[in-house]
């Protein structure tokens, strides 16, 4: 009996030892088990999903707008209606970019220059932009700077480039234009972009990290703080998707990306366009009753990560029925 248990106890050590093993090869990149084809039960829609004319008359500022994301939610608030202002280091870039958007909406796209992390630029982009458009209804605090680099790596000017892009820069932004909607008593819709990883913190990107989680308290206080000026704050948690500016610094070899696809619940990255949907919508006044929200969208990435037992994903159902068996065995403890 005992030699039975034994034996089966062992066989069962096998395959589950052979499921780590395929699962790891996932990991490392070979062949994928289930990436792929769950996938087709998510397609994204890339179409805006708001009304046209959701945005007819409003002014919407979106930071680092010249590229990625930042650019997605600029080109649907723009076919949505919304006279835009992208803020960036790069103004070569940002000009291209409201070229091209409003050669194809037909609504203006204003480019200014601004480094957020310097208090005066930004207070001179917010002058540049008052006389451009007057103060605005929606700001999208979307710009960043991050790259992978294991902590002992990291030199004080690298902590404090990625901070001050990403907290001071935001902290910044809000302010400035917080104070002078105040005076101006206007309201209007804030929505920070930060990641999934605020909330867990991670390791190799731990001045991203820890500026976002900074973010999302920033966010959250003035939700509290400033309902009273008639101003929304939000936030937008988002999941792995391809742009060059996060993915160059982040999986620069481009060998990290089927791992983690394969742990993504919804078998596939986002689309800048299904983000710039959802910051369009939080931003519009159908969500006007939101504030102090923490929006994830991430295909379930986060919740895959966190289970203790998510990777039982690649048990088989015949290694179910050997892990029942010993499992209905088991008597008393
Ligand atoms: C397992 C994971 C697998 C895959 C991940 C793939 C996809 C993504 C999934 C999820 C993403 C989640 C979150 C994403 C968050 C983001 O923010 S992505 C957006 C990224 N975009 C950008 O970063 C754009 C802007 N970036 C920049 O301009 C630069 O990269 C910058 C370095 C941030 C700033 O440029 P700047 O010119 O101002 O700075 P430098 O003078 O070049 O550098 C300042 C100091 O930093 C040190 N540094 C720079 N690069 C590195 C590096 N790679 N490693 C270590 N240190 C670095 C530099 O040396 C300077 O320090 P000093 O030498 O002491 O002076
Ligand atoms: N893509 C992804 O998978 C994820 C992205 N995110 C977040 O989404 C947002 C957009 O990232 P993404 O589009 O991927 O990457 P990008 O690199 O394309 O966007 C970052 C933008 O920030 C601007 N920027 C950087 N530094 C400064 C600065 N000092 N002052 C003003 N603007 C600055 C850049 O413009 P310029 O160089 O002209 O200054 C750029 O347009 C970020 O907040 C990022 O953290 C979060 C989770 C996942």
């Amino acid at each position: 009996m005992a030699a039975r248990v034994v034996g089966r106890t062992g066989r069962l050590a096998a395959v589950v030892r052979s499921s780590a093993v395929r699962l790891q090869s996932r990991l490392h990149g070979s062949t994928g088990l289930r990436s792929g084809s769950q996938a087709n039960f998510f397609p994204p829609l890339e179409d805006a999903m708001l009304p046209s004319g959701s945005f007819n008359n409003r002014m919407a500022l979106i930071t680092g707008g010249g590229t990625g994301l930042g650019r997605a939610m600029t080109a649907t608030l723009s076919q949505l209606g919304a006279q835009c202002i992208i803020a960036s280091r790069k103004l070569d870039v940002l000009q291209r970019t409201a070229e091209e958007i409003s050669s194809q909406t037909g609504n203006k796209v204003h480019a200014v220059q601004c480094d957020v992390r310097d208090p005066q630029a930004v207070s001179q982009c917010v002058d540049q932009i008052e006389a451009l458009t007057g103060l605005p209804d929606v700001i999208i605090n979307n710009a960043a700077g991050n790259f992978v680099c294991p902590s002992e790596r990291l030199s004080p000017n690298a902590w404090k480039t990625i901070t001050d892009i990403v907290l001071n820069g935001t902290a910044f932004v809000t302010l400035e234009l917080g104070k002078r909607l105040i005076q101006n008593q206007k309201g209007a819709s804030f929505l920070a972009i930060t990641t999934i990883y605020a909330e867990s913190g991670s390791g190799f990107v731990v001045p991203s990290a820890s500026a976002k989680a900074g973010v999302e308290a920033l966010y959250k206080s003035l939700a509290a703080e400033w309902g009273r000026y008639g101003h929304r704050f939000n936030i937008i948690q988002p999941g792995p998707i391809r742009t060059k500016g996060a993915f160059s610094r982040l999986d620069p070899t481009g060998a990290f990306e089927k791992a983690m696809i394969d742990r993504i619940p919804t078998g596939r990255l986002g689309t800048p366009a299904e983000i710039a949907n959802l910051a369009a919508y939080v931003s519009s006044n159908y969500a006007s009753w939101m504030s102090g929200a923490v929006i994830r969208f991430d295909g379930g990435e986060y919740v895959s990560l966190a289970g203790e037992f998510n990777e039982l994903r690649s048990v088989t159902p015949d290694q179910w029925k050997l892990l029942e068996a010993m499992i209905r065995k088991t008597k008393g403890s």
